[in-house]
């Protein structure tokens, strides 16, 4: 028998004596779920009899109520200890299928014996608790298996770095407590595991890569030093994937003071938010929160307006003609409060404001004015002007509350109470007797118990009618947030003239007023709108954070980074992008929150190998953009992209229909015709659903599903599919600069094949990529 043959037999061993160890755990730890489950359940049972219940004097309601907090925590630790074994079980379940997929040997400097380590997705102890059976892939020995070929190797620990050598490194593929496959490796680990993992079908869900995480990539997931961590990444990287696994590294190591609980993700759209949800349950550990900007955006403004979302915006971008001058206004608009420029701008209005110029509202009572906007106003800027506006606003709220209890007292005597109480029901005259009884204010023998009842009464409606006002003060809604950012776009702007100024601002400001006198909020103007309202009404600082991960971070503006880190101020920031990837207009030819920065703390990781697409796409879809030189591909080879060129629209349709189905017949499951905006989308659907059965993917689309599918480009960010069908690659479609990124984006979408059709000359992106590189069909 050979060597490899016997090493096989012997790891087969290994793996089945570590099953036989989890089954043991598992019966164990299932032994004794069983038993707190029963004891939670007679718990609940008995709750009341355990409780000394007892009411007649204050100090038995305090025991009583003791008694009740007592049982109460004792069973909700009982289920809390009940909610963690059945996860630990959940754990040895996925180990029992794939205890581990590595293992080196390591001899340590001055050691004389090798150790075996073997990483799996959580680590397993003997049954003496004395040795690792299996160490976490995040345990800081496992980084050695990431970062290093078989020679000399290093890794950190908390008390300093351990050298050695690591004698053998070996990858497992194990299903179903069989191996299926190993391999030791050398330069660079999970050629052969990768090539398989990459060589699968696109899932609905994003997978975790544990296995086969790179070493570039592992220094992302394990950057423990960095406050912003900025990672440029080319399409397919694995930027997305490195960020979860790097949040389940956060979890493992800080796991005394981290929870999910306190690291957010945004994300480019729902649902990209349900294709990655899984990818942390899979390795065991919650997903941590995950938003949208606007979602986040629409929370803070509610329903005050009706707001523009990015994807209309970017449909307005994509489909409007660059020769009218409103447009032309607009996408300046869009582009030049995106910026810091503009940032600064409105940070000196808010200097402005701090003097003068805030507007308020009249504060009115049974329509009659008790407070003018300019009375407001007075008392606003009569207060020290040290204070910050928010901090003033605050004493405002308080005067005027003040001022409505004055106003209680005084009302509480008017006739117009009295004709209320005569509308009363009967019921709320039951209430204002208990009350008073409650209360104590009332003996039954007392003489003026009739006045004492109508005083009360009195008092119960003058509150009640007062609830709502005092509820908007306290809301701070005499502040006129809405026309004090108008008169920014109305009259200072114009009268404190900024250097930078665009050429087209008086049209700008002309659109932004009338949007906003329609109650319409532009996306672009969105962020500005919350920051100066945040900085007027007070910053909600979120102070539980600790880490903001933002993916595609390309899309945001500065101005929009600036608000995150002002609202996650004790929060480290990890931005993942690619400037290639850049489609919303303010991101054109702008400034790009992936450019390396002067902060301090901050770091900067490039990634250029891209693990999506096979060779051939890859060498294609470089050639797409400049500087796309730097990208490699990974080692898998594929059939060249395909172009198609037709005149005819109906040939067209009946062209990608054959297609869709030869795909269908090869087993992709996962098969997308991408298109440039929404309105091209809806076409292509119509066009195509007679034919064959397919989903149309809108911005309203929440889950990610198997099946042939109608997507526009800007919606299918972040996701991949087995084959991509560019619908209309055409010139007319796919030639400006700025639907460039676009072009890009969509094509990188695909694993396996890339197919584009051609209504007419196809786009010039095309033609400037040498022929060699795709094939041309009929
Ligand atoms: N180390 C790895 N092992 C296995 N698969 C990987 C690895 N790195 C990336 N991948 C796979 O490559 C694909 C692309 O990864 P991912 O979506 O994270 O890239 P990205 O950089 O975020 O892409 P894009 O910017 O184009 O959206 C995924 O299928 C992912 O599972």
């Amino acid at each position: 028998m050979d060597q490899e043959s016997k090493d096989f037999i012997e790891e087969q061993k290994r793996v089945d004596f570590v099953i036989e160890e989890i089954e043991r755990k598992e019966d164990k730890l299932a032994r004794h779920a069983h038993e707190i489950k029963e004891r939670v359940i007679d718990l609940r049972k008995s709750f009341w009899d355990d409780v000394t219940v007892n009411i007649d004097d204050p100090d038995d309601i305090i025991e009583t109520q003791a008694s009740i907090k007592q049982q109460a925590e004792l069973l909700s630790e009982r289920e809390r200890s009940h909610g963690q074994l059945s996860e630990e079980l959940k754990t040895l379940k996925r180990l029992k299928d794939s205890p581990y997929f590595g293992r080196i040997d390591f001899l340590e400097d001055g050691e004389k014996k090798t150790d075996n380590i073997y990483i799996g997705i959580s680590s397993l102890m003997d049954t003496k608790d004395e040795d690792f059976l299996i160490y976490d892939w995040r345990a800081p020995i496992s980084s050695l298996y990431y970062d290093y070929p078989p020679g000399p190797a290093q890794y950190d620990t908390v008390d300093g770095s351990i050298d050695g050598e690591m004698k053998l490194k070996r990858q497992f593929i194990i299903r179903n407590g069989y191996i299926n496959g190993m391999f030791n490796t050398g330069l660079t680990i999970g050629d052969h595991l990768l090539q398989s993992v990459l060589g699968d079908n696109a899932s609905v869900s994003m997978k975790s890569i544990v296995a086969t995480i790179q070493k570039e990539q592992n220094q992302i997931i394990r950057n423990d030093k960095s406050k912003l961590l900025i990672v440029q990444g080319v399409a397919g990287s694995g930027k997305t994937s490195a960020a979860l696994q790097r949040v389940a590294y956060l979890l493992y190591r800080y796991r005394e003071i981290l929870t999910s609980e306190n690291i957010i993700l945004f994300s480019p759209n729902p649902l990209f938010n349900s294709y990655v949800a899984t990818v942390l349950p899979e390795l065991g550990e919650e997903n941590m929160k995950q938003t949208t900007f606007q979602e986040h955006v629409e929370e803070r403004l509610g329903n005050q307006y009706d707001i523009e979302t990015p994807f209309e915006q970017m449909e307005y971008y994509l489909t409007g003609d660059d020769h009218n001058s409103e447009y032309e206004a607009r996408v300046e608009g869009i582009r030049f409060k995106a910026s810091l420029v503009f940032k600064k701008w409105m940070d000196d209005y808010l200097e402005y404001l701090s003097s003068e110029g805030i507007i308020f509202r009249n504060i009115k009572f049974r329509g009659e004015r008790i407070l003018t906007k300019g009375q407001i106003e007075d008392y606003f800027y009569g207060l020290d002007s040290s204070i910050s506006i928010a901090n003033r606003m605050e004493l405002v709220r308080d005067w005027i509350v003040e001022t409505l209890n004055k106003l209680k007292q005084k009302e509480i005597k008017q006739d117009w109470v009295l004709e209320e109480l005569d509308l009363m029901e009967k019921e709320d005259y039951v209430n204002a007797f208990q009350q008073l009884e409650k209360g104590k204010q009332f003996t039954e023998d007392s003489f003026d118990d009739f006045e004492r009842e109508e005083e009360l009464l009195r008092e119960m409606v003058v509150t009640r009618k007062l609830t709502p006002l005092r509820k908007k003060v306290k809301a701070l809604s005499f502040v006129n947030v809405h026309a004090t950012f108008m008169n920014f776009f109305q009259r200072w702007s114009h009268e404190n003239k900024s250097e930078s100024e665009p050429t087209n601002w008086y049209d700008i400001c002309k659109q932004t007023v009338s949007n906003m006198k329609q109650k319409v909020l532009a996306w672009e103007d969105v962020s500005p709108y919350l920051y100066l309202q945040d900085h007027i009404l007070g910053f909600l600082v979120n102070r539980t954070i600790r880490h903001v991960f933002i993916d595609e971070a390309q899309d945001y503006s500065p101005f929009q980074f600036a608000y995150i880190k002002e609202k996650y101020p004790y929060s480290r920031v990890t931005l993942l992008g690619d400037y290639n990837q850049a489609i919303y207009a303010h991101t054109y030819a702008g400034e790009t929150l992936l450019s390396p920065t002067n902060e301090n703390e901050s770091e900067r990781i490039t990634l250029t190998r891209s693990y999506r697409s096979t060779k051939e796409i890859v060498d294609f879809t470089k050639d797409l953009i400049t500087g796309g030189e730097v990208i490699e591909p990974f080692n898998r080879e594929g059939t060249k992209p395909s172009l198609c060129m037709t005149q005819n629209e109906n040939v067209l349709v009946s062209l990608i229909v054959e297609k869709l189905k030869s795909l269908r017949e090869k087993g992709y499951e996962t098969i997308a015709v991408i298109c440039k905006t929404m309105e091209e989308s809806e076409r292509a659907y119509n066009q195509l659903k007679d034919y064959l059965p397919i989903k149309f993917m809108d911005q309203n689309t929440k889950t990610f599903q198997k099946g042939l599918i109608v997507i526009p480009a800007y919606l299918a960010k972040g996701i991949e599919f087995d084959s991509v069908i560019i619908y209309n690659a055409s010139e007319e479609n796919y030639c400006k600069e700025i639907e460039r990124n676009l072009f890009y984006t969509a094509c990188t979408r695909a694993m396996h094949e890339l197919i584009m059709f051609s209504h007419g000359t196809p786009s010039t992106f095309i033609q400037a990529v040498s022929d060699e590189k795709y094939i041309l069909t009929d």
